[in-house]
């Protein structure tokens, strides 16, 4: 008999909060800045999910803009700081996020976050939903020396939670998310309304979902 679960680590753009209005804003300020014309929303979208470098580095290539690393690194730092001067402007939580990650953790699951968004970034989005409360260890795309897809990042989420791979489910809604959390020995279940940019069916995953409010009785189903 597998344990019962007892934590569940979530990803963050694409699974509990829409993002990608801000992310898009923020990308298109750093263009304009450097005199490129902006990119449009589903470009924007499909760029998400490998944390903010590789965002800038698409956005910018998008625009046929390609620049060393030092250079890179700059303008990675400017695109932060202006999307955390907005990083909930036009963000919310996907329908029935909060309630259910409230009723998730009044029925005791341990709560994380394990995303490619860089650490500092995640918090202020998550304080200025009112999401932080919920969640006690938080893992950025920055925190350590990898990131997902390395199963590295979401077992150091484990780690902090004090729980068991096999106690745990990672929810997610791109391949990275299945790899990270799937090769850190949890079971994952995959959100389909997010960012993916391969094709869902493709993503291995334990269970599909379309409405975050069905996750209790799956989780309750795979325990
Ligand atoms: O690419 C990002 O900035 C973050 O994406 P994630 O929260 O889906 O890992
Ligand atoms: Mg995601």
């Amino acid at each position: 008999m597998p344990r019962a679960l007892s934590a569940i680590v979530f990803d963050l753009d694409g699974t509990l909060i829409d993002s990608v209005p801000d992310l898009h804003a923020a990308g298109n300020m750093l263009l304009a800045e450097r005199g490129l014309e902006p990119i449009d929303l589903p470009t924007a979208r499909r760029f998400v999910g490998d944390g903010g470098r590789v965002f800038v580095r698409r956005a910018l290539a998008e625009r046929g803009v390609t620049l060393d690393d030092e250079d890179l690194t700059a303008a990675t730092e400017r695109f932060i700081a202006l999307y955390e001067a907005h990083a909930s402007d036009r963000t919310l939580p996907y329908p029935d996020v909060p309630e259910t990650l409230e009723k998730l953790k009044a029925a005791g699951y341990r709560l994380g976050i394990c995303t490619n968004k860089p650490e500092r970034a995640t918090h202020k989005v998550l304080a200025l939903l009112g999401l932080d409360h919920l969640f006690e260890a938080i893992v950025g795309g920055d925190t350590l020396p990898v990131r997902k897809p390395d199963p590295e990042h979401a077992a150091e989420v484990l780690r902090r939670l004090g729980v068991a791979p096999e106690a745990a489910c990672m929810v997610g809604d791109n391949e990275h998310d299945s790899s990270a959390g799937r090769g850190a020995g949890m079971r994952f279940i995959l959100m389909r309304y997010g960012y993916a940019r391969t094709p869902l069916e493709e993503i291995p995953a334990d269970a599909r979902l379309d409405r975050f409010r069905d996750l209790p009785d799956t989780l309750a189903s795979l325990a």
